[in-house]
């Protein structure tokens, strides 16, 4: 089974990302690793930190001579801030003069919650590892993710739909999403240059108020054949799995499979995707689609076509102008803490949700075709295309 795990604070030395269960022989391209960590470090609208960071994933285990060997695959990614904090946050006992409290909870972030739960006198440990600095850990291990499903002509990408009030104008091809990804600068990731600058202008909006806003990003995952996923079991089920994994981003506060929430209020007749026989030989089966509003997965299993994840995101919690709060020490009405800040990571948030529906996506199709080495995962998946196309 693909199985994958983080660990490592905000301000820590690294951040560690352990995956097991690829099959032996996949080529691993670090050049590839690096680009996604790049672009999970861009878009308009990230704060100070950014500028510190350099993200590259050094790999301990699991790869040999550029290629998976099937064991476990261990990767660390530097934090470079981490000179700035041995000693407010040391291993060791440390000076407890040094101590950087949080003195008053941000309400929207993790502080209060996991102060009460964790039973610590200040939310400082908490962010540590509430952070979305750990979705870095889940970029490398998504990128490997994409190189296994790369081998077999399977893309996963993103783009954003929303920012603030600003929201794209039109659908999106996806040939401009592919565009966007081999971009050397990522503004807010968006496929229109217009509709791009009213996003723009929303976040100048909020970096003058000092405040903050959320969004809507869109991954797409291209060429995956019908039958991932199943509607067998609940758990297996395709869109459930994804919804999950994008849910579980920092900030991702509701999850859309196709044209999940705009269905609810229309009729069947203009949702469902009506089913036709005009398939090109280039597709999976010569059944055709008059649309996508499915979003590619009925039933909880793959149909052919794109598979459309939509994740929301609050705005971000932590304000220039904070709101009220309480102070851990003496309970008095306070503003909440504040220290440095994104104010808009729409963007970065769908290139890590790239990372976590690539790897949900990796686990089923492992699932269903098995195979310890690339060769033997590519003979039962060719065998079941052949399968299908003689449907
Ligand atoms: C890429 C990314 C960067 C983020 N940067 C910040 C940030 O700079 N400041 C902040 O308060 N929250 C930031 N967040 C959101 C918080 O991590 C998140 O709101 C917090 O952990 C609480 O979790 P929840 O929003 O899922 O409830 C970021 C989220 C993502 C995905
Ligand atoms: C470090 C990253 O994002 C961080 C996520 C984050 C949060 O609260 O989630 C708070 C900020 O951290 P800092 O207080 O150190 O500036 C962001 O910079 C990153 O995305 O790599």
């Amino acid at each position: 089974m693909l199985r994958f795990s983080t660990a490592g604070e905000s301000h820590g030395e690294s951040l560690v990302a352990l995956v097991s269960g690829l099959p032996a022989g996949v080529p691993v391209d670090q050049e590839f690793i690096s680009h996604e960590l790049w672009r999970r470090q861009r878009g308009y609208g990230r704060g100070g930190r950014m500028r510190i960071e350099r993200d590259a994933a050094h790999i301990l285990s699991g790869v040999r001579h550029g290629k998976t060997i099937g064991s476990p695959i261990a990767m660390t990614i530097a934090n470079n801030d981490w000179k700035n904090w041995t000693e407010i946050l040391p291993v060791e006992e440390g000076d407890p003069s040094k101590h950087k409290a949080v003195a008053s909870p941000r309400p929207g972030h993790a502080d209060l919650a996991g102060a009460l739960k964790y039973n610590f006198p200040d939310a400082r440990y908490v962010l540590e590892r509430a952070s979305a600095r750990e979705s870095t850990a889940r970029v490398a291990s998504g990128a490997l993710a994409k190189l296994l499903l790369r081998e077999l002509g399977v893309e996963v990408l993103s783009h954003v739909i929303r920012v603030g009030k600003a929201e794209l104008s039109r659908p999106a091809q996806w040939e401009e999403i592919a565009a966007l990804s081999q971009k050397e600068e990522i503004l807010l990731n968006c496929v229109d240059a217009e509709d791009e600058a009213r996003m723009k202008a929303e976040v100048d909006a909020v970096l003058r108020t000092g405040d903050t806003v959320g969004g809507v990003f869109e991954v797409v995952v291209h060429g995956l054949p019908p039958g991932i996923g199943t509607h067998i079991n609940w758990d297996e089920r395709l869109d459930g799995l994804l919804a999950q994994a994008v849910m579980s981003l920092q900030a991702v506060k509701a999850v859309e499979i196709g044209r999940g929430v705009t269905a609810a209020e229309s009729l069947g007749s203009t949702v469902h995707d009506a089913i036709g026989y005009e398939g090109s030989e280039d597709d999976f089966t010569k059944f055709s689609r008059e649309h996508n509003n499915a979003g590619g997965i009925e039933g909880g299993i793959s149909n052919g076509e794109n598979v459309v994840v939509r994740g929301y995101l609050k705005p971000i919690s932590t304000l220039r102008r904070p709101l009220g709060s309480v102070s851990f020490e003496t309970r008095e009405p306070v503003k909440a803490a504040y220290e440095r800040s994104d104010v808009c990571v729409v963007p970065a948030a769908g290139v890590a949700a790239e990372a976590m529906v690539a790897l949900a996506v990796a686990r089923l199709v492992l699932e269903k075709f098995g195979g310890d080495s690339l060769p033997e995962l590519e003979r039962n998946y060719n065998g079941y295309l052949e399968q299908i196309r003689a449907y």
